[in-house]
C-alpha cells in the first residue's frame, strides 16, 4: 500500500504542504498526525466515509482554519504567520457551507462575478465587461450558460454546484478546492460534470485541484492522486494507480469492498 513520504519543508512546486498536523475540538481529534503534499500540477481526490475529516482537511487547505498543532503551508505561506484573507483570495473554493451562504435573490452571473471581490452578494462593486465575459465563459465551461440571469435560489442542487464551481474558478486561483461537487447530481449531470472536471484536470494552465468525495465512481478521469482518509488519519496517499486498491478502500470504509476499473473509471461494491 502506498504511504505518504515527504520532506519536512515544502518543495518549490508545493502549493499545499501539511506536516504532522492535528485538529482537536475538545477531546475529539478531527485530524490526527496528518502529513500531505500537493504540487502545482497535481489533481487530488480525497476519499473517505462520513465524518472522516475531509471537510476539516479542506478548511485547512482553504486557509479557513489553523491546525491545533503541526505545520501547514498553503501557497508557500505558513498558516499562523500570514494574512489569511489575502491568502484566501488566491484559493478557489466550492463547498456546502459556501452554498448555504449565497443569497437566494442573487443572479447566477453575479454569484460568479462577485468572487473577484471575495464577497457574496453584490453591493457597490464595479465590474467591467471583461469580468462578465470571464464569468459567462466559466458558466459555459460548467454547462449552465443558459442560467446566467436566473436567481440562485431558483436553481436545482446540481445547478448550484456548477454555479459555485464556476465561481471558484473566477479569480484564476492557484489552488482549486471542490467539496463534493457531484453530490446531489443525477446520473447524467454527474457524468457531464465529471467530463468537464476531467477536461479541466488535463489543462496544464489549470490550478492544482483537490476534490472531496465519498464515492470512487466520482473520481474524474485525469485526476492524478488520491488520499484515503478514515477517522482523521491517512490510510494511504499517492498516485491513484498505486493507491486505489480494494484492500485500501476496504480499510478506509471499514468493510470488505470489491473494486472494478473500466476505461479509467472506478466502481466499488460490498464483497
Ligand atoms: N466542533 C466540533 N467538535 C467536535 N467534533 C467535531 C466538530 N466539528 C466537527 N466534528 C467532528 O469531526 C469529524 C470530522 O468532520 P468533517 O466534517 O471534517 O468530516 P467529513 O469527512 O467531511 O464528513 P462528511 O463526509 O459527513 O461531510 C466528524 O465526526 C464531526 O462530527
Amino acid at each position: 500500500m502506498a504511504r505518504v513520504t515527504m520532506t519536512i519543508r515544502p518543495g518549490a512546486d508545493s502549493v499545499l504542504h501539511l506536516w504532522d498536523i492535528t485538529v482537536r475540538r475538545g477531546k475529539t481529534l478531527l485530524l490526527d498526525s496528518l502529513s500531505w503534499n500537493v504540487n502545482a500540477d497535481h489533481r487530488w481526490v480525497i476519499l473517505g466515509p462520513n465524518g472522516a475529516g475531509k471537510t476539516t482537511l479542506l478548511q485547512i487547505a482553504a486557509a479557513q482554519m489553523h491546525p491545533t498543532s503541526g505545520r501547514a503551508h498553503v501557497l508557500g505561506e505558513r498558516l499562523g504567520a500570514v494574512d489569511m484573507m489575502a491568502l484566501r483570495s488566491r484559493i478557489g473554493l466550492s463547498s456546502a457551507a459556501l452554498a448555504a451562504r449565497v443569497p437566494a435573490e442573487e443572479t447566477v452571473i453575479d454569484v460568479v462575478v462577485s468572487a473577484g471581490y471575495g464577497v457574496l452578494g453584490r453591493w457597490r462593486e464595479r465590474y467591467d465587461e471583461m469580468d462578465f465575459d470571464r464569468a459567462r465563459e466559466l458558466l459555459e465551461a460548467m454547462g449552465i450558460s443558459r442560467l446566467a440571469d436566473r436567481l440562485y435560489g431558483t436553481l436545482s442542487e446540481g445547478e448550484r454546484k456548477r454555479a459555485l464551481a464556476a465561481r471558484a474558478l473566477m479569480t484564476d486561483p492557484e489552488l482549486l478546492l471542490l467539496d463534493e461537487p457531484a453530490a446531489g447530481l443525477d446520473l447524467g449531470g454527474r457524468e457531464d460534470l465529471l467530463a468537464r472536471l476531467s477536461r479541466l484536470a488535463l489543462d496544464r494552465a489549470a490550478p492544482a485541484t483537490v476534490l472531496v468525495t465519498h464515492h470512487v465512481e466520482e473520481i474524474p478521469l485525469a485526476f492524478s492522486h488520491l488520499l484515503l482518509l478514515r477517522e482523521g488519519r491517512v490510510v494511504a496517499a499517492g498516485p491513484i494507480e498505486e493507491t486505489l486498491t480494494a484492500s485500501a478502500l476496504s480499510e478506509t470504509f471499514g468493510m470488505p469492498l470489491l473494486l472494478d476499473r473500466r476505461d479509467g473509471r472506478f466502481f466499488a461494491h460490498a464483497n
